[in-house]
């Protein structure tokens, strides 16, 4: 894998690696490229197929799995997740930042390749108000809501283990939380808008 150094948004459901996600592409779309991930879940409302997710079936997700296609995968909540190939080399080829945005599950597997990302732990400042998110955003049943929260705790239980993260933010200021996010990525901004204007 060649470019500069991917980076990549781990942490609960709900937790708000989206939100920072989608406010850094925001400001800065021309240096971070959003790895697309596919998945088996339903696309929820608005979501569009290869913008979010590529949204896949079982089956076909498991035949490019055995097809060596992913870097990584893992199941989530009922579902598979997984990054392919394709979805980091296609953000690499444009000199920009990739971002990836995966479960703990994901941080380990990463943890075993060449790609040598820096891992960023979102959090919300606790299961209550995570839980306040997850249900105020309306995108989950009670059940998968349930699945969710149990993921969650295991989640802040072994994400604490040292030298997992580069950096751990806890959203709880919207704010706050984009400004600690830009601060650990600004030498890698400034590289990419540096490379841009020669
Ligand atoms: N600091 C914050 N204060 C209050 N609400 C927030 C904050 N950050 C995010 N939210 C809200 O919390 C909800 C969950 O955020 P978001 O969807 O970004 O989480 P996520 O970590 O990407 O979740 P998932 O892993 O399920 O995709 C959203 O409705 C978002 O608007
Ligand atoms: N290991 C991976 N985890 C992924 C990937 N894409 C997303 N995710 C994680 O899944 C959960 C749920 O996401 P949602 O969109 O259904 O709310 C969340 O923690 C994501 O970070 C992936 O490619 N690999």
């Amino acid at each position: 894998m060649t470019g500069p150094r991917p980076v990549v948004l781990s942490g609960p459901s709900g937790a708000g690696k989206s939100t920072l996600l989608k406010m850094l592409l925001k400001d800065y779309g021309n240096v971070f490229g959003f790895s697309v991930s596919h998945t088996t879940r339903q696309p929820r409302v608005g979501e569009v197929n290869g913008k979010e997710y590529h949204f896949v079936t079982r089956e076909q997700m498991q035949k490019e799995i055995d097809a060596g296609e992913f870097i990584e995968h893992a199941e989530f909540s009922g579902n598979i997740y997984g990054t392919s190939k394709a979805a980091v080399e296609a953000v690499q080829a444009r000199n920009q930042i990739c971002v990836l945005d995966i479960d703990l599950q994901g941080v380990k597997n990463i943890k075993k390749t060449d790609l040598k990302p820096i891992y960023i732990s979102v959090r919300a400042p606790s299961i209550e108000v995570l839980e306040k998110r997850l249900r105020d955003r309306r995108t989950e049943s009670e059940e998968s809501l349930q699945k969710r929260l149990n993921a969650a705790r295991i989640d802040m239980e072994l994400s604490n283990e040292p030298g997992l993260f580069d950096l751990i933010i806890v959203n709880n200021d919207l704010q706050k939380a984009y400004s600690e996010l830009k601060e650990i990525l600004a030498e890698e901004i400034q590289k990419i808008q540096d490379s841009k204007k020669s």
